[in-house]
């Protein structure tokens, strides 16, 4: 198809003439494709309906942000096994500019030394094998403590808010070695508050994004909102950090573990070009490790609860592999993870239809390039549609129903090798919290169906299943339920 932008493009320059864009709806001037969008359903929906009719490579002009949408398991196969490298960048949207976020961020932070060497740290003093081993005893502590403010809860509760704070606790602790959510930590409440307010910010469309010349009026007041919210975290984490100077300096270890944060530390003060550790660098760097992993794990774990709400009999299934997995203790323990083979399949069909990062983080081209056919400009912003690839009826068999004995006896996982289902990403800059984010859901969930049976108020099969977008695909009600404890 000739595109109303494709034609513009080629009358403005002789170089692209003879280059064939990829298909895409008509834009209209200056706002392009973005009424294409719709406004009633979330993004990912309309973006899918639109690739069914303009086909799995997909160019868009949102405002002025030229945009490729991939939603076929034989394009991503391309673009992950043969133009990943071209790919690699990571396109910026204004509220990841905020304080300089984008420079001290892994996630965001353009491909090259810095997220090499960022990414490294993470894998390593965070996702390593060993480490995550040295860390299971504060993983237990934290589901003990959700178990337990469960219990204390009488009648029906929102769910995700008890995982939230188990997993920001569980983060505080292996970050920096304390409890964020208790009582007496009145600077941990503050840092959960603005970390709440900050995931639910990142998760309004931003006008400024679409429209840059619109970036210095700030038409939502989005930008200045983010600012704030952003400034207040880092000065937290500022807090956080001038603390355990202050300790390293009169040489007390508490008798702890070294955590992420003296890690980090060491490793910034060893640098010569950074002795200074008053920069934002460090303080982002802790604050996403904390977005990264809060936010989407929470998500996969609400979304699995509802799945099993409305299935019991697969509910039934997990729960009587649990008992024959851990037998006769009254807690999951994290080794037994590797056991429960139902639970891990029913968190792989949770991700395979909600995947919390439905079109990935969007990639930017580093340069010109030739995909599929087509021709991708430089600074084309790249979503890989990981949610309309999971649905993909070609791929999947009734593809809508919730079965987690697809993924009995076969070999797919979502390390990024079977692009049909990559809730992670794939390539270079795939997920670098895939282990992590494992233990987390796997222990979570199956503590939370071991030592509770759940209660809708309502019948599950017309509960709403209705999306909304923010840091990661949330359910837009919150699931509500009456946990009746089980091995009391
Ligand atoms: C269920 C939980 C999670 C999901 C679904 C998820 C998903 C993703 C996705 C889709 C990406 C972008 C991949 C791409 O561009 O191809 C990503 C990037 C990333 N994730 Fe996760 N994530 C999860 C948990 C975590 C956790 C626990 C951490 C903790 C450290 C983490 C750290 C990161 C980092 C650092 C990146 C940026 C990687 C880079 O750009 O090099 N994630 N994640």
């Amino acid at each position: 198809a000739t595109m109303f932008f494709q034609r513009k493009r080629d009358s403005k320059t002789r170089k692209t003439s003879s280059r064939r864009f990829p298909p895409g709806p008509r834009g209209w001037p200056l706002v392009g494709n973005i009424l294409d969008l719709g406004f009633n359903s979330p993004p990912h929906q309309t973006l899918a309906l639109l690739s069914q009719k303009y086909g799995p490579v997909m160019w868009l002009k949102l405002g002025a942000v030229d945009t490729v949408v991939v939603s076929s398991s034989e394009a991503a196969t391309n673009l992950f096994k043969e133009n990943d490298m071209s790919f690699v960048g990571r396109a910026i949207n204004e509220a990841m500019r905020s304080h300089d976020y984008d420079k001290g961020s892994l996630v965001v932070v353009q491909y090259g030394p810095r997220w090499q060497m960022l990414r490294r740290l993470c894998v390593s003093e965070l996702i390593h094998t060993k480490q995550l081993n040295e860390t299971m005893h504060v993983r237990r502590k934290c589901v003990d403590d959700m178990i337990r403010w469960i219990k204390e809860e009488a009648g029906s509760i929102e769910v995700a808010q008890y995982v939230f704070m188990a997993i920001f606790n569980m983060m505080g602790n292996v970050m920096l070695s304390r409890d964020l959510v208790e009582p007496k930590s009145e600077l941990g409440a503050k840092f959960f508050c603005s970390m709440r307010g900050l995931i639910e910010l990142m998760g309004i469309p931003n006008v400024s994004d679409f429209f840059p010349f619109l970036r210095w009026l700030d038409p939502q007041g989005i930008r200045g909102k983010v600012d704030q919210e952003v400034g207040r975290a880092l000065e937290i984490v500022d807090g956080f950090i001038k603390e355990r100077i202050q300790s390293r300096c009169l040489g007390q270890s508490d008798n702890r573990r070294k955590d992420f944060l003296d890690v980090v530390l060491e490793f910034e003060s060893g640098k010569e070009e950074s002795r200074d550790v008053s920069g934002n660098g460090l303080k982002i760097f802790i604050l996403e490790i904390f977005m990264a992993a809060t936010d989407t794990t929470n998500s996969t774990v609400e979304w699995a609860m509802v799945e099993l709400l409305r299935n019991p009999a697969t509910m039934y299934k997990a729960q009587v592999e649990l008992i024959e997995v851990v037998g006769q203790k009254s807690k999951v323990e994290e080794s037994d993870i590797d056991r429960l083979h139902y639970l891990k399949a029913v968190v792989k069909e949770t991700m395979r239809l909600h995947p919390p990062v439905p079109l990935l983080i969007p990639r930017r081209a580093v340069k010109d390039v030739e995909f599929m056919g087509y021709f991708i400009p430089k600074d084309t912003q790249l979503l890989v549609h990981a949610w309309a690839l999971g649905r993909d009826p070609m791929r999947w068999d009734d593809p809508l129903s919730f079965k987690p004995e697809r993924f009995s006896n076969v070999d797919l996982d979502y390390h990024g090798q079977h692009f049909q289902f990559i809730p992670f990403g794939a390539g270079r800059r795939m997920c670098a919290g895939v282990a992590l984010a494992e233990r987390l859901v796997l222990f979570i969930l199956g503590s939370l169906i071991h030592s509770f049976d759940w209660v809708f108020d309502g019948a599950p099969e017309s509960m709403d299943m209705g999306e909304k977008i923010g840091v990661s695909l949330r359910k837009s009600v919150p699931l509500k339920a009456t946990p009746v404890p089980r091995n009391a």
